[in-house]
């Protein structure tokens, strides 16, 4: 079941489309890694999604309940979000603030859910200490158990490792993976830094200027980013039958200049349309090597123009679909580290 489906969704404010047609599919189990450059739009996608901010146009489906415009929905207490600023009460201990939280919403038994959570996030001997004297990285925690009053069926982090070191970072990846493993939590999480998302998410949304450029699952990421082998013919059209037909279970994409792509599933319909075959749902086996491309072509007297191996980087391929350059991810990384290291 998927627990989130956006249609066209979209967001202005004045003339800026801050999301502008999106569709999004999150399922049930998922850690959705959502991904895009500064300004892409994933926080005024996760506020609409967490109800906390209208949209211009379009519709969110949550739980497979449809909502459309501001409607409220009974479905936003199986939310639990931290977007923007954790907000929280500075002068209240990390117990304090979730009681208050958990009596404002109606929690059964909140003293035992409180310190439960504070457990999780691992902030259960902090006792008395207001949140004010709290690191970033406390700080972040006790957002994520204000998130988890209540026992959300679906948690919405965006940029939740921003400005925190990397032993905080670790802390928080740990808490996020039990509460997906162990409770079956849904957890979608916006960054702009793949690395974190790289060691935790099972499927992956990639926005660019407000609309979906692709969605893909952990293995289909493996598959688009293991090595592949390009070979060029004299006859293109000839060869992907063949190739189609003696190497099954791989996939096939066609390039401007005739040249043929052979990898994982991606890219498998590509090939198909262009040239009418019947590719079928090839599944991921790996990617065959050079000889068992060349073997095949031999075969049937093909002649190859030219043979080579890719291989593909995943941070690069992150950074292709977002329409920035590798020196553009650099720079947002050490941004990033900078921020974690004050
Ligand atoms: N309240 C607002 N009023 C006007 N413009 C806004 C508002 N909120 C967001 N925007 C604009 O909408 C676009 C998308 O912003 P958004 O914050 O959703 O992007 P983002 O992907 O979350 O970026 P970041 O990683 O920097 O937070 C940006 O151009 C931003 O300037």
């Amino acid at each position: 079941m998927n627990v989130i489906e956006t249609y066209a969704l979209t967001k202005a404010y004045g003339s800026v489309r801050a999301v502008d047609g999106l569709d999004m599919r999150v399922a049930q189990g998922d850690i959705y890694g959502f991904v895009g450059k500064n300004g892409a739009g994933k926080s005024t996608t996760m506020k609409m999604i967490a109800g906390l901010d209208a949209p211009t146009a379009g519709t969110i489906k949550l739980f497979g309940a449809e909502r459309t415009g501001g409607a409220f929905s009974s479905a936003f207490s199986r939310i639990g979000a931290l977007v923007e600023q954790p907000g929280l009460l500075p002068n209240f201990s990390a117990y304090e603030n979730l009681m208050m939280k958990a009596l404002s919403v109606g929690v059964v038994r909140p003293r035992e859910q409180c310190r439960e959570l504070l457990e999780l996030v691992g902030l259960e001997e902090v006792g008395p200490r207001k949140a004010k004297k709290f690191s970033l990285g406390m700080k972040q925690r006790l957002g994520l158990a204000l998130a988890l009053v209540g026992s959300p069926d679906l948690l919405l982090l965006d940029e939740p490792f921003n400005g925190i070191d990397p032993e905080e970072t670790r802390a928080l990846r740990g808490v996020l993976m039990r509460l997906n493993h162990e409770r079956g939590v849904t957890v979608v999480i916006s960054s702009h830094v793949l690395d974190q998302l790289n060691r935790m998410a099972t499927r992956f949304g990639v926005i660019k200027a407000g609309h979906m450029v692709r969605e893909f699952t952990e293995d289909e990421l493996h598959a688009a980013c293991g090595s592949s082998v390009r070979v060029k013919t004299a006859d293109p059209a000839r060869s992907l039958a063949i190739l189609e037909e003696r190497l099954a279970g791989a996939a096939f994409r066609v390039e401007p200049d005739g040249g043929i792509v052979i990898s994982g599933t991606q890219g498998a319909r590509n090939a198909t349309a262009r040239f009418g075959g019947a590719a079928g749902d090839a599944a991921n086996t790996g990617a065959p090597t050079a000889e068992d491309v060349s073997r095949a072509l031999a075969a049937d007297d093909q002649t190859i123009l030219e043979l080579s191996v890719l291989e593909r980087d995943i941070e690069e391929y992150f950074v292709e679909l977002m329409g920035g350059t590798a020196d553009e991810a650099a720079d947002a990384e050490r941004a990033a580290q900078g921020e974690r290291g004050r």
